[in-house]
């Protein structure tokens, strides 16, 4: 989850997982200007609790999503991490949507927030938003069609999206996708 806030100036990166935590935090101070860094923090909170203890706090709000990972299994032959990946799914998407809930939360109005997958599965990617949009008066979609366009050479995109979402499918000897976005706007 990276959550950033104009004012006062942070940009917050949060992730669940220890060890990754500290693998994020040596990644940023390695890619960051030294002066920067202290806009910077890294947690490792569950990002369901986001929402209580900042509400209403940040502008954009990026929530990278645990999922089923497709690519992992995609092109392999793996079949029994293809079968605990397919069991995992429902159990993923009731996170996807607590993990919504808390960034909502956490979103002053007028604010902004990306939410992005790396599995082809609607029930985790378009089920999950309309869930949100569904339940939440608070949110609306936002357009990003434009975006499909300006790098439609680069990437091939399922053509059966939403305006609000897309979706990138992956390609043999690509390095790329799946790739789930949806933007949305707190009121
Ligand atoms: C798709 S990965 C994001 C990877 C990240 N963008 C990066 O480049 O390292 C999803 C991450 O969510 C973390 N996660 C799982 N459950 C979580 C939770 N309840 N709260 C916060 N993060 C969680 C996982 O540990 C995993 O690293």
């Amino acid at each position: 989850m990276i959550l950033q806030c104009a004012h006062p100036g942070q940009f917050h990166c949060n992730e669940y997982d220890e060890l990754r935590s500290r693998w994020l935090k040596q990644t940023m101070e390695s890619f960051i200007p030294h002066p920067l860094f202290n806009l910077i923090t890294v947690s490792n909170l569950d990002g369901r609790q986001v929402g209580e203890l900042k509400p209403e706090f940040y502008d954009k709000i990026l929530v990278d999503a645990p999922c089923s990972n497709d690519r992992s299994w995609l092109f392999s032959s793996d079949i029994q991490q293809a079968t605990l990946r397919l069991l995992q799914r429902n159990e993923l998407s009731v996170l996807q949507f607590q993990l919504l809930r808390s960034a909502i939360k956490a979103l002053r109005p007028g604010g902004s927030l990306v939410y992005s997958t790396c599995t082809l599965s609607k029930e985790e990617n378009s089920s999950v938003i309309n869930l949100i949009l569904n339940s939440c008066t608070n949110v609306i979609p936002v357009n990003i069609s434009e975006i499909a366009k300006a790098v439609s050479q680069e990437f091939t995109f399922h053509s059966g999206t939403q305006q609000h979402e897309l979706l990138v499918l992956p390609e043999k000897g690509r390095a790329w996708g799946p790739m789930y976005v949806a933007k949305l706007k707190k009121m």
